[in-house]
């Protein structure tokens, strides 16, 4: 295993801890992620506690499956205790870029409806400003040249991802374009700014939404709190 990915071992591994007996947790999507849905079953394996996940993409809840995570879904809960996910960039305000792995309408859904929302990274995710990771928006298929199009009057050049030469697409059928603005100044602004253009699903930008960030570094694991 090399070293980033022992680091997000041992994120995953240190988040896994701030789950509760008889918990409703949210549970992100990505590497990093993979190592706290392991920790999870192991935990409920050797201690025997009683949670219920909500997984954020259709990857998640098979590894769910995988370790034995009990999963539930927003019919039966609709408010959750925890919700712990990985990020593509934080900044010192715990802003956050996400949907690397193109999950982020699930991903906010699972981080607003949680009491807590709890990030788990490695050290080359914390940045001074958002901006360097090209921030995807999901997008709607339909017209989705028109919306790319209104997104770079923002002053990016949109890239429509790409899967095998094809539009990548979601777990809820839409598509996804990179915005490369390099240097976000105001977040909060520029994601008022995508929201209002039609055919915009959901922005990679998590205002004002993370409480705790666990960074994985060479000194071992730090949380810090807002
Ligand atoms: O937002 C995400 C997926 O949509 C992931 O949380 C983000 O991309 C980080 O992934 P990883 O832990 O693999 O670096």
């Amino acid at each position: 295993m090399n070293t980033q990915e022992q680091l997000k071992k041992a994120v995953g591994e240190k988040a896994a801890t701030f789950v509760k007996d008889g918990m409703k947790v949210g549970l992100g999507s990505g590497s990093t992620v993979y190592w706290l849905v392991r920790a999870l079953g192991e935990r409920i394996e050797q201690e025997g506690i009683q949670i219920e996940g909500i997984p954020s993409s259709i990857q998640t809840g098979a590894w769910a499956k995988e370790f034995g995570v009990p999963l539930t879904n927003f019919a039966e809960t609709k408010e959750l205790d925890v919700t712990i996910d990985g990020s593509d960039e934080v900044d010192p305000d715990f802003q956050l870029i996400k949907g690397g792995g193109a999950a982020l309408f699930r991903e906010k859904i699972i981080a607003q409806a949680a009491e807590k929302l709890i990030i788990i990274v490695d050290e080359s995710k914390m940045v001074d400003h958002l901006g360097a990771y090209a921030l995807p928006v999901e997008i709607l298929p339909f017209a989705w040249e028109r919306t790319a199009h209104e997104i770079e009057k923002l002053d990016c050049v949109p890239v429509l991802r790409l899967k095998d030469g094809e539009p990548l697409v979601t777990d809820n059928g839409n598509y996804i374009v990179d915005c490369p603005f390099e240097r976000i100044e105001d977040p909060a602004d520029l994601d008022r700014k995508i929201q209002a253009i039609a055919g915009v699903v959901e922005t990679g930008l998590f205002i004002d939404m993370a409480d705790t960030v666990i960074i994985g570094s060479s000194e071992g694991v730090t949380i810090k709190d807002k």
